[in-house]
């Protein structure tokens, strides 16, 4: 699937500007993102659910025509794939937070959630003068949970807690990568973290990702249940709903993914 996801995207990708434009953020589709938004180097395609097929559906009659159903229907069954797969994520993370914590919260809490998924092209400059070029910035995730494919050439970084150092995380056959965002962090109280990341590009080396978000629903009001806060411990969130704080982020970063000067501590963080 993936591979015939990354042909498929790839085949999307290579048509010109002009063309991928008929999707982009001023027409009335809006579902392509061109370079020189979040990054020179990165464009993406957005699909969004909960119906993939009519979402990817969309993007592809203006490219291809009506006659065209392969790319939706592969992102169809992408999308209920990661749908399943974000489920049983989230009730095995419920479990690590607590004995019952499942059969309480995920009910409650998570059943509404939806999904979107980013496919995103990255095209290193031709010329590259420092040693390492950003394809995307440092950023968190303004999801509950990511899931991430990445292509067989690498470059997604992960900073690590302690030091703060740049970590790889190398691709891994058959493997995705599970990011914790910044509506986790704070549903959980900040037991579990929303890790800084960004994407670093070869020279030469086209890369394709496939980015699931699997985020709370917009009118989601959030706020970290006593269980999980546990005894004696005090809430370091205050409570907030989805949708601010997901406009609270498109106002602070006016697109760009370069700078990580606000997160969800800064929207909801309670001063200790
Ligand atoms: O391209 C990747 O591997 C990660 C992309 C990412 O972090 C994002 O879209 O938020
Ligand atoms: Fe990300």
């Amino acid at each position: 699937m993936f591979d015939q996801v990354c042909s498929l995207s790839k085949h999307i990708f290579s048509n010109p500007t002009d063309t991928k434009l008929k999707l982009g953020p001023l027409s009335c589709i809006k579902t392509y993102t061109p370079h020189f938004i979040a990054s020179p180097y990165f464009e993406c395609l957005r699909v969004a659910g909960p119906d993939y097929l009519a979402s990817a559906k969309a993007s592809a009659d203006v490219l291809f025509g009506q006659q065209s159903s392969e790319f939706s229907e592969i992102l169809h069954e992408y999308g209920m794939k990661m749908m399943e797969i974000s489920k049983r994520i989230i009730k095995i993370i419920l479990m690590c937070l607590g004995d019952g914590c499942e059969s309480r919260f995920y009910e409650s809490d998570f059943s509404k959630c939806h999904g979107y998924m980013r496919i995103v092209n990255y095209t290193p400059p031709e010329t590259v003068i420092e040693k390492e070029v950003e394809g995307l910035g440092m950023h968190t995730d303004m999801s509950c949970i990511t899931v991430v494919y990445q292509d067989e050439t690498g470059g997604l970084q992960m900073r690590s807690k302690e030091e703060g150092k740049w970590m790889d995380i190398s691709p891994c056959e058959n493997s995705l990568v599970v990011n914790v965002g910044d509506l986790m962090q704070a549903w959980s109280n900040g037991r579990l973290r929303s890790s800084e990341h960004r994407v670093v590009l070869k020279r030469f080396v086209n890369r394709l990702s496939v980015a699931f978000f699997w985020c709370f629903e917009d009118d989601k009001v959030i706020l970290a249940p006593e269980e999980v806060v546990g005894d004696g411990c005090s809430r370091t969130y205050r409570s907030f709903t989805c949708l601010d704080y997901l406009k609270f982020r498109e106002n602070n970063e006016e697109g760009k993914f370069d700078r990580i000067a606000y997160t969800v501590k800064d929207f909801a963080g309670i001063k200790q």
